[in-house]
């Protein structure tokens, strides 16, 4: 099937965990907009697998809740929820009984469509899970398993985990989900790197002098602590999110969009990532914690005093650091990432700044400022700007420079598409069987391999995080991290 083709083929989909979280925020929601705008196939069905003891009729009346509280009303119509739900079936199944899978065989019984499973639980249930569906007789070569983040907590966990679904499924079946890699503007940076030849010439140590990554969010853990305290936002965001986020903005080209093409440069990048070690650990890397403070003028508590704390944890809620990608495109150039919980705001952004002009001629007062950026705005207000310099205007401004942006808004360039959420581009690509937008398990390996070793310096130096007051962009010595370099965090757009 070709990239271009955007309609998928019918498929049986089991949704394990169809009363969870996730399933009722975002899955739902994402297969009713693709079923809606037609990029569902008429005989494609949904068998909804929890343990609460509900039937066809109060699953799909609960579905419909959740759609309601989510789609927007414009974007409803009884034809197409009626449509929609029509689609849906429930089991109850308790997924660690072997047993109770027969129910998905009876599902599956007279049907000849290609199985996907989508298994919306937590990662230590996924290897029982294929092995029941392997011995219930449910699966075939044309058989997919899509699985969430995250997978594991270590090199060794997820190890484990990806060797039992390995034992079931093919990689060539298995989808692994990072949900940045579903986000409109994280697909555009291959459009924008590979796609214009002004910045493939451009995209390299000669031209670039360092790459900042922010992905701020202004949530808490939102009751999440028990996962989460586990895990930081080091396991949480970065080892997958953002370590996505740095493979697309610095792999090689691939050679052509193929699945293997573009996740073979990936691994590249992984593999070629510095790491943080001992004697960088005071220096390229802050851990912080948020404490109580104030977001959009509302007070909100500190991590230690969220529900179900432990007062005692060192969980970090934020994380920033300096690394360098050790191959020839890239030696020299630092990338500095960051991301945090209770940030002032939700902002996912990419800024690449360029070298200045090695012979310059203007004002010797606005030389610093004599550089090209190119800030990339992956949430919200999608869009690439361009910051350029020109002449400022006016007869008596002689020859002075002024930076202006080239700025592409995608909401007013492409004011009648609708920017998908990231679940229906992935949802779609699973039923289109193409796995361009999935991890490969290596790249997950790679990942948390440099992860594992960065907190392995953290547990033998002992090293607790730093406080930052919830409304601020996180501890100050993640500022001076980087001015130490004579450079800051880019803050306008
Ligand atoms: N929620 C989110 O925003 C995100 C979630 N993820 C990942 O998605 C996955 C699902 O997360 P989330 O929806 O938050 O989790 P939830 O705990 O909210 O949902 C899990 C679902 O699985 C069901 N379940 C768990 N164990 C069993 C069992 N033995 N038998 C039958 N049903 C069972 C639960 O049923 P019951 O209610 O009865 O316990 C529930 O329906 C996880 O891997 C998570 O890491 C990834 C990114 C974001
Ligand atoms: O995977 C996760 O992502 C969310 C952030 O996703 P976004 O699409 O809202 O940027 C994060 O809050 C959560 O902790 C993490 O598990």
């Amino acid at each position: 099937m070709s990239l271009k083709d955007d309609t998928s083929t019918a498929v049986d989909l089991a949704l394990f965990g169809a009363l969870g979280d996730l399933a009722l925020r975002k899955l739902y929601v994402a297969l009713y907009h693709l079923d809606r705008e037609g990029l569902m196939a008429d005989e494609t069905r949904v068998l909804g697998l929890a343990r609460q003891d509900y039937d066809g009729d109060a699953f799909r009346a609960r579905v419909r809740d959740a759609l309601e509280s989510r789609v927007r009303a414009d974007e409803r119509s009884e034809e197409s929820m009626t449509r929609f739900l029509g689609r849906l079936e429930y089991r109850q199944v308790d997924f660690k009984t072997p047993g109770d899978y027969a129910a998905i065989a009876q599902w599956r019984s007279d049907s000849s469509l290609p199985l996907t499973i989508y298994l919306s639980v937590p990662a230590a249930l996924y290897g029982d899970i294929c092995s029941s569906l392997s011995s219930a007789g449910c699966l075939d070569d044309a058989s997919r398993v899509v699985v969430e983040k995250p997978i594991g907590y270590s090199l060794e966990s997820s190890q484990e985990i990806n060797d039992a679904i390995g034992a079931v499924f093919d990689e060539s079946r298995i989808y692994r989900i990072d949900h940045y890699l579903g986000k409109e503007t994280v697909q555009n940076l291959l459009a924008l790197r590979f796609a214009n030849p002004l910045f493939g010439g451009q995209w390299n140590q000669s031209h670039i002098s360092h790459v900042e990554i922010t992905v701020a969010e202004t949530v808490g853990i939102e009751g999440r602590w028990g996962y989460f305290d586990q895990a930081g936002q080091l396991r949480d965001m970065v080892q997958n999110h953002l370590m996505q986020l740095l493979c697309m903005i610095a792999m090689d080209p691939p050679s052509s969009l193929d699945a293997d093409s573009i996740r073979d440069e990936k691994v590249k990048v992984l593999k070629a990532l510095r790491p943080i070690d001992s004697e960088r650990l005071n220096t390229d890397v802050v851990r912080g914690q948020y404490i109580g403070g104030t977001i959009g003028g509302k007070a909100v508590p500190g991590y230690l005093d969220e529900e179900g704390a432990n007062v005692d944890s060192r969980t970090e809620t934020f994380v920033a650091f300096k690394t360098e990608i050790q191959n020839w495109r890239w030696a020299g150039v630092p990338f500095y990432l960051r991301t945090g919980k209770r940030m002032p705001e939700k902002l996912s952004q990419i800024v690449i700044h360029f070298r200045p002009q090695s012979h310059y001629i203007f004002d010797p007062d606005q030389r610093s400022m004599a550089t090209n950026r190119l800030i990339i705005r992956l949430q919200p207000d999608e869009g690439i700007a361009l910051q350029v310099l020109t002449k400022d205007s006016g007869l008596d401004k002689g020859m002075r420079l002024r930076t202006g942006p080239l700025y592409l808004d995608f909401h007013t360039a492409f004011p009648s598409a609708r920017i998908p959420d990231a679940y229906e581009r992935l949802l779609l690509e699973v039923m289109k069987g193409q796995q361009y937008l999935f991890v490969r398990r290596d790249e997950i390996e790679y990942s948390w391999r440099w992860v594992d070793r960065l907190i392995d310096g953290w547990e033998s130096r002992d090293m607790a995080p730093r406080r930052y007051p919830a409304g601020s962009w996180g501890p100050v010595s993640s500022i001076a991290m980087i001015t130490q370099d004579g450079r800051s965090w880019y803050e306008d757009y």
